[in-house]
């Protein structure tokens, strides 16, 4: 009845162990800087601390640290009752715990050891078989036959992490044999010394079999707490592993003074001093002495060649990355000491990688502001104004229809109007700043007047920062920013630059001659 008792008692720890540690690690992923996941060492950790059940390992220790004293008590009767007989048997019956500490704990470091440098190939392994069985590669594996190599790849990194553990449970048997031949040979010697008292007429015959008994279990109990001590040393470089990914560092570190709130009104603008950053890890400055000033309410382009910095610039301007030598300030305020979740309340972007969920249109939009997804009335406002209502209204279920594949029978949707979806939850927020990293690359080029248009008059009074490749619409904004090799390269109306006659002027040039 017990134990029945105690397996309900440990499956219940176990789920809420997995439940409340799960939340921690959640928790700890939501706050870390977006530094972290250009890491990865930090996937590595998370892949490691992910595998196997937290529940599992944190109960562990304690229940092992309970069977270490509940075969402590039986060592300890045992012990007595052999020292008893003779001192001998009490000393030989000990002495096969020290191997058994030793081999176990030196193969529990090794396993950990051997996970830890398996985890990039497993992780590998693992995102090659995503590859062959998520939808979204299914059409170029088809298209390019990458089925086999991937198969192949997958096989290789797969078979290689599971033969190198089978190789550490093969020694890890043998010493286990050789442990076993050790407590077997110091079970002969007191055999012996038994046989021995027995013959000179100092022990009867229920005494010989009883002190039998007692070496034989006495040697179990001492066996099983090494096993147990080794045990929770392993488990220990686990959990090490578990909370050093916990202790990540994840906060601004603010003092009274330099604690601030975004500016409730943005009336200098925003300043970029000479602003340098490089990649964590990476030696090669991206941005480079950059002196950009945005004033409240401009509509800025920002353009350049293909990895000039436009994206890591406004990654830099919304305080995802810290910036190696320069700053930003928004007023008189440097971006280091306005809390983060104030300064991301007061701006709202779309990314060139922006995210299809996969739920409603409804989701899809209002998600642009987490206070207030209930406001249909408000959604349906910006579906219009965004051109999203034109397609959703004649899909079954209107906002509420699902979209992709994944969850359910959902609708599927073109490019552009995925971009279109995206376009409406940046507007859903009503934010000071706007950020808008190549948000209609997949819409057909009138479409794309349009939203520029609409965008204009929707965010009057808003400043607003796009990176476009189409000097068309470049071409509308107030300033302009040509980016080049991580530096300003020129900065000005699209008049100023068409004057300069020099990279703007190239570039706008170029693709007024495709359309001519
Ligand atoms: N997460 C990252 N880690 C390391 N280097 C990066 C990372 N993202 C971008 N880079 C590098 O920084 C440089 C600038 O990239 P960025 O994305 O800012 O360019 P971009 O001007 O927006 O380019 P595009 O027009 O192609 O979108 C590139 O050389 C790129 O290789």
């Amino acid at each position: 009845m017990i134990g029945s008792i105690d397996s309900i008692n440990s499956a219940n720890m176990e789920a809420k162990l997995d439940y409340y540690v799960g939340l921690l690690v959640i928790q700890k992923s939501i706050s870390l800087p977006l530094a972290y996941f250009e890491d990865a060492e930090f996937y590595h950790h998370l892949d490691r601390i992910t595998k196997g059940g937290y529940g599992n390992k944190l109960l562990s220790p304690i229940k092992t640290m309970l069977g270490i004293i509940k075969s402590s008590i039986t060592m300890i009767s045992l012990f007595s009752f052999l020292w008893m007989i003779h001192w001998s048997l009490g000393i030989l019956s000990i002495l096969s715990a020290f191997p058994t500490l030793i081999i176990q704990t030196k193969f529990g470091r090794e396993r950990f050891q051997l996970i830890r440098f398996q985890t990039p190939a497993a992780r590998e392994a693992n995102y090659t078989s995503a590859l062959l069985t998520n939808r979204q590669s299914a059409k170029e594996i088809r298209i390019f036959n990458l089925g086999e190599f991937f198969k192949e790849r997958w096989k290789k990194r797969f078979l290689l992490n599971s033969r190198n553990m089978l190789k550490l449970n093969k020694k890890q048997d043998i010493a286990r044999i050789l442990l076993d031949s050790i407590t077997a040979l110091l079970f002969g010697i007191c055999a012996y010394i038994v046989v021995s008292l027995l013959k000179v007429g100092k022990m009867t015959i229920g005494e010989f079999i009883s002190t039998a008994q007692g070496i034989h279990s006495a040697q179990a109990s001492i066996n099983g707490i090494s096993t147990n001590l080794a045990k929770i040393y392993e488990i220990n470089l686990y959990l090490i592993d578990l909370f050093e990914y916990l202790e990540y560092n994840d906060e601004q570190k603010f003092t009274k003074e330099t604690r601030n709130l975004f500016p409730s009104y943005l009336q200098k603008g925003i300043f970029i001093k000479n602003l340098s950053f490089k990649y964590p890890k990476s030696n090669q400055l991206v941005l480079n002495g950059i002196t950009i000033h945005i004033r409240p309410g401009e509509k800025v382009a920002i353009v350049g060649d293909n990895g000039s910095g436009k994206s890591t610039l406004v990654k830099c301007l919304m305080g995802l990355y810290q910036v190696e030598k320069g700053s930003v300030f928004y007023d008189d305020i440097d971006i280091v000491n306005i809390d983060n979740c104030d300064l991301h309340k007061n701006m709202t972007a779309i990314f060139q990688d922006f995210m299809k969920y996969a739920f409603t249109v409804m989701d899809n939009i209002s998600f642009g502001d987490i206070h207030n997804t209930h406001d249909f009335e408000l959604v349906k406002r910006i579906g219009i104004q965004t051109g999203v209502d034109d397609f959703v209204k004649k899909m079954p279920k209107d906002y509420d229809t699902l979209l992709g594949k994944i969850l359910g029978e959902g609708e599927e949707l073109s490019g552009g109007q995925w971009q279109k979806i995206a376009i409406a939850r940046s507007l859903f927020r009503d934010s000071k700043i706007l950020i808008l990293d190549e948000p209609t690359s997949s819409l057909d080029p009138l479409k794309e007047l349009e939203v520029y248009e609409q965008f204009n008059s929707m965010t009057n009074g808003k400043t607003v920062i796009f990176i476009s490749h189409r000097m068309a619409a470049a071409r509308m904004a107030d300033k302009i920013i040509v980016l080049k090799n991580g530096k300003v390269a020129e900065c000005g109306t699209h008049d100023d630059l068409m004057f300069l006659k020099s990279e703007y002027y190239q570039m706008y040039s170029v693709q007024a001659k495709w359309y001519s």
